[in-house]
């Protein structure tokens, strides 16, 4: 058995990953999918899609590869978390598309719950701050707007899942129905004290529990591949959301260790150990990981626009043709000229979370020209990444001095440089970015004895660069400031767009 096949199920796209027991990757493929916005503010995947791009994927890499199925020893998987997907357990078909984590129609249901005093007993329960955000509210809707959905979850014909639980679903041939704690501490159902649904929560939701996977360990064999789906029967052995995926890819396994993932949003995650610590500046409480049925917790600040605002340069405004471009087209103007683009295309998530803020380009003068547009546009998600390592600090009680990084937008090394500069500390970016899937592989490979100890996992890590601090804090400080000016009126832009449909 000398291969692991990561499976990194990811917004835009579904990639296939083969690595070998140095932790190397042997071969990647991917494919993108579709976004469908029916309404303004909604996001949906095709469910179906989803599984189809992943599947082809893992075939494609085997076949690229060369690799017998039967050489793999497990399979992990990393996954978009939050997104919900609804299916018959008969017929396994999506009832409805998913409810992309992005997606704000149930903003007006999370305010309500908000008004009538939730908030705080969801907090306690759940580590999350009420948010349309979360699983929760995108199933209820589901629920209550599918015709029949709701009779046919009463009488038990119905199954929710995040992505992690389709996919296994699929692989075992409907065998699974099971999730993991990082994935379900993302869907405010889960009591993180507990480590179960919370029935309190599933009354306040009105989601009956007949939907609910079973909640298993993030590094276990959970079943096996159904052997006509990859051409061997191949034991699933790690899951996770892809944020804590790339928390234990990246190596941050002790208490105080970070990293930002830059990726579609930009995810910042501290390892907490075994402590699910209370945040005072709305962090995220959540679960890294659980090994052997020993819970390890992160406190996380969730960015929902980063490497997203470059699609939108790309496909919105047509100034490029690959996201890869921004990085030069940037770097031709040696400021922003004054622009500030603050990218709130889904709201603002950590630390403001203002579901009804919206984008804006602040600044313009007849002078501006498209490369300030694209400085502006990588600064933006350096700002946002600026603001989360700000109350990370605050509540850590220290100064961050370095944080690993990793994720797509992570080879932009001018970002890199703006967020070393903006945060005043060294931004660390390891050989192996692609961390969302080895940190799924690894989970998966420590399961089935593929790699023998977390020991054995470290020594492969290894830094590519470090990028310093350039400017002075004060300098810094002045350009924070600008920010926040131009965040204040981004803020509450849209109160009708989060009306619920
Ligand atoms: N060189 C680059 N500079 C800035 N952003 C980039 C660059 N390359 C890719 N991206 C952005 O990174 C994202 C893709 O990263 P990835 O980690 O694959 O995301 P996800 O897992 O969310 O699909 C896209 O939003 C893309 O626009
Ligand atoms: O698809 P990504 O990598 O941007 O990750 C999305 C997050 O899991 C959403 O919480």
């Amino acid at each position: 058995m000398t291969f692991i096949l990561a499976l990194d199920q990811g917004t835009t796209s579904s990639r296939s990953i083969l690595f070998d027991r140095a932790g190397e990757a042997l071969g990647v493929a991917q494919q993108e999918f579709a976004q469908h916005f029916p309404q303004p503010g909604w996001v949906e995947h095709d469910a179906e899609v989803i599984w189809q791009t992943q599947l082809d994927t893992a075939r494609q890499v085997l076949r690229e590869t060369g690799t017998d199925p039967r050489d793999i020893a497990a399979i992990g998987i990393a996954n978009q978390r939050e997104t919900a997907v609804l299916w018959d357990r008969k017929t396994g078909q999506p009832i409805h598309h998913a409810i992309v984590w992005q997606d704000r129609r149930t903003a007006a249901f999370c305010q309500q719950l908000i008004e009538e005093g939730h908030a705080p007993t969801i907090r306690r329960k759940t580590g999350l701050v009420v948010d349309a955000y979360f699983s929760a509210s995108k199933l209820r809707w589901m629920l209550d707007r599918v015709e029949g959905a709701r009779d046919a979850a009463e009488r038990g014909e119905l199954a929710f899942g995040t992505i992690d639980s389709w996919l296994i679903y699929r692989l075992t041939g409907g065998q699974r129905h099971v999730t993991d704690p990082s994935n379900a501490s993302r869907t405010m159902l889960y009591n993180l004290h507990d480590h179960a649904w919370d029935t309190e929560l599933l009354e306040l939701f009105d989601i009956p529990a007949s939907v609910l996977p079973e909640v298993v360990d993030s590094s276990a064999v959970v079943g096996e591949s159904d052997a006509d789906v990859l051409g061997a029967a191949i034991p699933i052995a790690g899951l996770a959301g892809d944020q804590q995926a790339a928390l234990f890819g990246n190596q941050c396994v002790s208490p105080g260790e970070l990293k930002t993932t830059y990726g579609t949003g930009c995810f910042m995650l501290m390892n907490t150990g075994d402590i699910p610590v209370d945040s005072a500046h709305r962090l995220l409480t959540t679960v890294a990981w659980r090994i052997a049925g020993e819970t390890t917790y992160a406190l996380e600040g969730s960015v929902f626009i980063g490497g997203a605002v470059v699609q939108w340069l790309r496909d919105g405004l047509g100034l490029i043709v690959k996201a890869s471009e921004i990085e030069a087209l940037a770097a031709s103007v040696p400021d922003c000229g004054g622009v500030t683009l603050v990218p709130a295309f889904a709201g603002l998530g950590a630390p403001y979370w203002d579901a009804d803020a919206r984008a804006l380009i602040a600044g313009i003068t007849r002078g501006t020209t498209k490369a300030h547009f694209a400085r502006a546009a990588l600064e933006g998600i350096a700002f946002q990444v600026a603001d989360v390592m700000g109350v990370m600090e605050k509540d850590a009680g220290r100064k961050i001095e370095a944080m690993r990084v990793d994720g797509g937008a992570s080879a932009n090394n001018l970002l890199m440089q703006m967020q070393a500069n903006l945060s005043q500390c060294e931004v660390i970016r390891p050989r192996v970015t692609e961390t969302t899937a080895l940190g799924a592989a690894y989970l998966a490979g420590l399961a089935v004895g593929f790699w023998e100890s977390q020991e054995q996992i470290a020594a492969q890590w290894s830094a590519e660069r470090t990028f310093a601090a350039e400017i002075a804090e004060e300098a810094a400080e002045a350009q924070r400031a600008q920010w926040s000016r131009a965040v204040e009126r981004a803020a509450g832009w849209d109160r009708a767009a989060s009306a619920e449909g």
